[in-house]
């Protein structure tokens, strides 16, 4: 360094500091190319396996994740860094093989956002309509996985997922979990002092039910078939706002009048990727099944008891009617463990005993993010 170089140094301390980013600017890039080259190396292998190959690997994913996420000391935190490892691991996916997500549309849903989360921006998604649509993209081939919603933290289970999974033969490959913040918003044109309506999603209004009773008290609500129409509308109208995440708010250029506006300080919802691949075990990982009872007393107690018997940690447990018979209920049940461990399979055995159907509707790893 010459004498004028440290002179200015010394005068203005960014310029060392901004040379040393720079230094590691470098070999941050040197190394990124080189992981991706390895990923080219291994899409390589796995094409030269034969056979159907399968590029997107979650389990994978998720152990890689987890690592650096154990690994990380700071001062970025574990979700921050891990994210930027899940859009670098995105990257080195689109190379080996881009990955099409079918996800419950409109564009700036919360759907869009939670597969965006788990596949990483060089996904391409693609907007559907329904929940069935997801569905029969990725049975038809059309998609390699669908996003879509499965419950919520305050309003419970979406119903229709859940039907829907009982007639497909579809597997669910991951979890996603994502923290709900839902915003007042208004666009260029609103006069605020005269909003009279306001929309949104029915499940979106119910989660800010009590925040719009105490500051909104007469504005009538009304539900539309996402936040992202709810958005999309108040775009054009003078009288209204929408309730909407960030990405619809965005999306749509809108402004926020109040900010996270929701009842429950953590309210999150639950998505479910879905393909037609079943995932090998990741180390710690989650089982859903589906399970149809004979209409007996004490038939739920009998069901639950092989869990209880070998110690597996139940998550969740959903009771919807069966299509098949009045009185008839089938469970949704989900714990954690993965189908092939051994002890989950000495449950499965008993329960199928106990059964009169039994689906599992699959293996996968737990959220990372
Ligand atoms: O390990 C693999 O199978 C890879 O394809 C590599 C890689 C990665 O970038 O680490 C990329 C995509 C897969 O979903 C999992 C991991």
């Amino acid at each position: 360094m010459s004498e004028a170089d440290k002179g200015a140094e010394q005068s203005n301390p960014l310029v060392g500091l901004r040379d040393r980013i720079d230094e590691l600017d470098t070999n941050i890039l040197q190394l990124i190319s080189e992981r991706a080259r390895l990923a080219q190396e291994v899409a390589r292998v796995k094409l030269a396996a034969g056979g159907d190959a399968v590029f997107y690997r979650p389990e994978r994913e998720a152990q890689v994740l987890r690592a650096i996420m154990e690994k990380n000391i700071g001062p970025l935190d574990d979700e921050e860094m891990a994210r930027l490892f899940r859009e670098i691991m995105s990257a080195c996916l689109a190379l080996e093989k881009p990955v099409r997500v079918a996800y419950l549309g409109p564009e700036g849903t919360f759907t869009q956002q939670a597969a965006l989360k788990h596949f990483g921006h060089s996904a391409v998604c693609v907007p559907m309509s329904a929940i069935d649509e997801v569905f029969r993209e990725v049975e038809a081939g059309a998609v390699n996985y669908g996003v879509v919603p499965v419950e919520n933290s305050s309003e419970g289970v979406v119903t229709h997922t859940l039907d829907t999974f009982m007639n497909s033969s579809l597997q669910i490959c991951g979890e996603v979990v994502l923290r709900i913040h839902h915003h007042l918003l208004c666009g260029e044109n609103t006069r605020q002092d005269k909003i009279t309506r306001v929309y949104s999603h029915a499940q979106s209004l119910a989660q800010c039910r009590k925040w719009l009773d105490a500051h909104w008290p007469m504005v009538e609500k009304v539900a539309v078939s996402s936040n992202a129409e709810a958005a999309r509308r108040v775009k054009s109208e003078w009288n209204s706002a929408a309730i909407a995440g960030d990405m619809a708010a965005e999306l749509y250029g809108l402004t926020k009048i109040a900010e996270k506006i929701e009842d429950e300080p953590d309210n999150s919802t639950r998505f479910l990727i879905i393909g037609n691949d079943s995932v090998p075990a990741s180390g710690t990982d989650k089982t859903s099944l589906v399970v149809a009872m004979r209409n007996k007393p004490g038939s739920l107690h009998r069901l639950l008891a092989p869990f209880h018997c070998y110690d597996i940690d139940l998550t969740r447990i959903e009771t919807r009617p069966a299509r098949s018979g009045v009185w008839n209920y089938v469970f949704f049940i989900d714990f954690s463990g993965h189908k092939d461990d051994p002890k989950v399979q000495y449950v499965l055995r008993e329960v199928e005993s106990l059964a009169a159907e039994l689906k599992v509707l699959g293996s996968y790893p737990k959220g990372v993010l």
